[in-house]
């Protein structure tokens, strides 16, 4: 078992039409990332998912526990779109606050923002000032921030956006590692770039789960003759008309 959305149905406020109707979801095991154009409903999964919001009907549990349940809150983290650097303090003051926020007393929360600014390829930054790290630095602090209860469950909104290829090549290599420990589901626009890395695809699109699958089902989508490469976007831009047309 794992963490499911059943037959979920949301809209933000009681008259407004569901962003999401009656959706069922199973997160698979690894790095899953939701692709979808603006709009589609993939923050508003992810909120769902991490406990910051309910659905008006249906469930969402993780291991059979629902999201409501002070244990469901810790099995899972969340990276919202925009990471804000907290005035004065260090990477490390930074993570260890959010711990000692989610709970865990000072001195675990200190000894474990260091491992996850580690898992994170931080360590060198922690006594810097978050105001003074780049932004792609600034959301790997937001990562180490949401591993540091120790998380089973890593949802990340949009995390790449705005980086620099470099950044985004180190992001995604951080990610895979982490993937083998935690299950992360993240929504990203670079299909190109992390749709090939990863370990599963979900395509959502006007609140429909259009496609899920591994990555090599996704990747056959791509029609024959794509240059390599391409084929992500490719097998992204076919799965996307044909969800127009469902
Ligand atoms: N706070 C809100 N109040 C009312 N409607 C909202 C709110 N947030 C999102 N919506 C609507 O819900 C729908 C889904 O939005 P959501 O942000 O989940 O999509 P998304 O796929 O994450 O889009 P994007 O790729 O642009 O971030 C959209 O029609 C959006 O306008």
């Amino acid at each position: 078992m794992t963490l499911a959305l059943s037959s979920c149905t949301y809209s933000y406020r009681p008259w407004s039409p569901p962003v999401l109707n009656r959706l069922n979801y199973s997160l698979a095991p690894g790095l899953t990332i939701l692709l979808g154009p603006n709009g589609a409903g993939k923050s508003t999964l992810l909120r769902l998912a991490a406990a910051v919001t309910y659905p008006r009907s249906g469930t969402v549990t993780y291991q059979g526990i629902p999201s409501h349940k002070k244990v469901y809150r810790a099995a899972v983290a969340w990276m919202p779109q925009q990471i804000t650097s907290m005035s004065g303090l260090t990477a490390r003051e930074q993570v260890a606050y959010t711990g000692w926020l989610k709970g865990m007393n000072k001195r675990d929360a200190w000894e474990s923002a260091a491992q996850a600014l580690s898992r994170v390829d931080l360590s060198a930054q922690a006594d810097i000032k978050t105001k003074r790290l780049s932004g792609g630095q600034l959301r790997r602090v937001g990562v180490a921030s949401a591993l540091v209860h120790n998380a089973r469950v890593l949802l990340l909104d949009e995390p790449t956006a705005g980086m620099d290829p470099k950044q985004r090549r180190i992001f995604r290599d951080i990610l895979a590692t982490l993937a083998d420990e935690v299950q992360v589901l993240l929504s990203t626009h670079d299909v190109a770039d992390l749709a090939e890395e990863c370990d599963q695809v979900t395509v959502l699109d006007a609140g429909r789960i259009i496609f899920t699958g591994d990555t090599q089902a996704f990747l056959a989508h791509a029609p024959a003759g794509t240059a390599p490469g391409r084929a992500a976007e490719a097998a992204y831009s076919v799965l996307s008309d044909t969800g127009a047309h469902l």
